[in-house]
């Protein structure tokens, strides 16, 4: 298939390039480079432009001949979104819908979006499955849901299919160590941990002790980059006219902050120095994904099945770039 992968030179966007190459398909990158890397996407043809420009978009749909776009480019920042909705809603929404509008004036067919479980909010209860309410705590959470709504309705009325993927925390690197995660700023904790391990950062923050969880401290459902990324790959088989697909994709198992601190120090041998403080705004306490429906009707399931194992190839990738893709 011809693809157009916005946000492909992105964290998840240049793991599921590969995947992409990997099967045959021609490849169409589409990414700011605000916050992804050329490095992370050699071997593809990269466009470098804002998808606020929309005319630089739709004439890549056409002279590309694009049957197929996958939709990574957003912000991504829970905790920012809290503080500037504006920056969210534009680049998440205004944009997208751009986007998905441009796709259905050009024919394009098959839309796999990038969505979250943080459109879950606060659940009631864990493992969330995908029939759970949505009722995001945070804007960018709203943003999402927001776009997941417009994918419905254009579903219903044009010859339109979508998968809406609801990723939990995407975490580790490629097997071989060359692509991993590289944010600036990186606010992600597993890649913060790794930093207070190795002394980068002199200490690794806990937002929250007083969380209604085993241990005060948020749990999460993380889940490997490559696990994630198979999942569009699976996705965009199944999609025909009108499907309105949506799945959770995450491992079924949460891990809390102080879980994934002693996991790091077992998987590097190393001590990392760790500071309490008061919660971060916009976190829900516990998210933990039903990644049954992904099994049944994919045949998804992930590779890497522990905390320990995707965390190794993180471990393999800071250590051999301890500056990300910067020289
Ligand atoms: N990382 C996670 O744990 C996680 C979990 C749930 C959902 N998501 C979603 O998955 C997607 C990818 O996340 P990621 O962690 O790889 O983030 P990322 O920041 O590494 O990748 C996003 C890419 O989009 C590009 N981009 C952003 N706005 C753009 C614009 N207007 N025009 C062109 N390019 C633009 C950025 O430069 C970046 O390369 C995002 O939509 C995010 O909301 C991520
Ligand atoms: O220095 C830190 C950073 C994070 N955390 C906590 O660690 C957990 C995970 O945080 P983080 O790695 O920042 O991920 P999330 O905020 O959960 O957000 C990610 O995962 C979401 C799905 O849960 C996606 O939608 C987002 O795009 C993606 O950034 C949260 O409870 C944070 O409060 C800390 O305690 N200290």
């Amino acid at each position: 298939m011809r693809i157009l992968v916005t946000g492909g030179a992105g964290y998840i966007g240049s793991h599921t390039v590969r995947q992409l190459l990997a099967g045959g398909h021609e490849v169409t990158v589409f990414d700011s480079l605000e916050y992804g890397h050329r490095r992370a996407v050699p071997d593809v043809n990269l466009v470098v432009g804002n998808l606020r420009d929309i005319d630089h978009v739709d004439n890549l749909l056409v002279v590309n001949r694009i049957e197929a776009v996958i939709h990574f480019a957003a912000y991504a920042y829970v905790g920012e979104s809290v503080t500037s909705p504006a920056k969210y809603y534009t680049n998440n929404l205004i944009y997208s819908l751009q986007l998905l509008d441009r796709c259905r004036r050009n024919g394009v067919q098959k839309f796999v979006f990038s969505s979250t479980c943080a459109t879950y909010g606060v659940p009631d209860a864990v493992p969330i499955a995908e029939t759970a309410p949505q009722r995001p705590v945070n804007p960018y959470g709203n943003s999402k849901l927001a776009f997941e709504h417009a994918l419905a309705d254009y579903a219903a009325a044009y010859p339109f299919g979508y998968c809406a993927l609801r990723y939990f925390n995407a975490a580790g690197a490629a097997e071989d160590g060359t692509i991993g995660e590289s944010h600036d700023p990186e606010t992600h904790l597993i890649p913060l941990v790794f930093r207070a391990a190795t002394g980068k950062i002199p200490h690794v923050s806990v937002f929250g002790t007083d969380y209604p969880t085993p241990d005060g401290t948020c749990v999460r459902d993380y889940i490997h980059v490559d696990d994630l990324a198979r999942a569009h790959i699976l996705a965009l088989d199944k999609i025909g006219p009108g499907s309105k697909l949506q799945y959770n994709v995450g491992l079924g198992r949460g891990y809390s902050v102080r879980e994934v601190i002693a996991a790091v120090e077992q998987v590097t041998g190393l001590k990392v120095p760790v500071k309490e403080e008061p919660r971060r705004a916009g976190d829900p306490p516990a998210l933990v994904a039903d990644a049954g429906k992904i099994a049944r009707e994919l045949g998804w399931s992930a590779k890497y099945d522990t905390l320990t194992a995707i965390l190794e190839t993180a471990w393999r990738w800071h250590k051999t770039h301890p500056n990300g893709f910067e020289e």
